[in-house]
């Protein structure tokens, strides 16, 4: 149970952020929704505080790729619940055209968030730990041809949060870091890899994602969910990376020296 818990989800408003959210609050815990889509976002609110009753979910809009938005938020969500426990950087586009906006939301987003929820969890601030989930991807492990920058980002959150997980670990900041790395779920986001707008210059590689579709069959969101929570639950887990398929959740083994090929010079 997650009774007395405080979670943060960002991209909640819809897609996997909202059975995240969903999902949390399932196991008692309170979630603070952050989201640009302040609609949805709020309707959703709506929803879940007559599911679950008044007080258990609060809806902030702000932009994950904005420094003054996402810090304003924060504070706001601090004030509100006077800590934080549990925080997921979830949200995330595909969008090569413009795709200094992808590395904005998709990787500059999660170190933000992190830090921010690092400086406030950490014990050497006075905090109480925590976990931080980082929300990766298959594509974070493997490329993605329709999309290299969309893949480039996601290797850089499954680096960065291994990397930070080794430093929270060796300055005993009592925070637990992982990435989860799902590969193809049913939200709106995998109809990009049909629209040009959102491929650019790889729209023609549409076929290879729909190969890797058969390879890699659309799971559903709950199924996304529960591997989440099970990263949330086990206290042992720290600096992994999940990858959940089809098949089932199954944690990634980085191989502990290269495979390499030598060359004459
Ligand atoms: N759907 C899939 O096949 C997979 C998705 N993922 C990742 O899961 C995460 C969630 O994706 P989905 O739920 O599928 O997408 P989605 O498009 O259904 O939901 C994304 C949510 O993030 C919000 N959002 C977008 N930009 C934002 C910003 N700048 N600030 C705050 N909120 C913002 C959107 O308004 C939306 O509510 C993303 O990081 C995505 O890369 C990872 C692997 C597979
Ligand atoms: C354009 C739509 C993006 C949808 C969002 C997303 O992140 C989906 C990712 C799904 C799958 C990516 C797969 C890439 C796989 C290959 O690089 C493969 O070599 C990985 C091999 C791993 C394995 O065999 O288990």
């Amino acid at each position: 149970m997650l009774k007395g818990k405080v979670a943060v989800v960002s991209g909640a408003a819809q897609g996997l952020g909202k059975s995240f959210t969903h999902i949390l609050l399932e196991n008692g815990a309170q979630v603070a929704m952050l989201d640009v889509d302040e609609a949805g976002g709020q309707e959703l609110q709506v929803q879940l505080n007559q599911q679950f009753g008044l007080e258990r979910t609060q809806f902030y809009k702000a932009d994950v790729a904005s420094e003054l938005q996402f810090t304003d938020v924060f504070q706001k969500i601090v004030s509100k619940f006077g800590h934080i426990d549990i925080f997921c950087n979830n949200a995330g586009i595909v969008d090569e055209k413009n795709w200094e906006k992808t590395v904005s939301i998709n990787l500059s987003g999660v170190v933000r968030g992190t830090y921010l929820a690092l400086d406030h969890m950490k014990k050497q601030n006075g905090g109480k730990g925590g976990i931080i989930i980082n929300v990766a991807s298959l594509a974070g492990l493997g490329p993605l041809p329709s999309a290299p920058v969309y893949t480039a980002t996601k290797f850089g959150v499954v680096g960065f949060t291994r990397a930070l997980s080794m430093a929270s670990q060796a300055s005993g900041y009592g925070v637990r870091i992982n990435a989860l790395c799902p590969s193809f779920v049913r939200t709106s986001l995998i109809d990009s890899f049909n629209q040009k707008e959102k491929t650019g210059n790889f729209h023609n590689l549409a076929a290879i994602t729909q190969s890797l579709m058969e390879k890699f069959p659309i799971i559903e969101v709950e199924q996304v969910a529960k591997a989440f929570l099970h990263l949330v639950k086990d206290e042992c887990v720290d600096g992994a990376a999940l990858l959940v398929k089809n098949t089932g959740a199954e944690y990634v083994i980085f191989p502990k020296d290269m495979e390499t090929t030598p060359i004459s010079i």
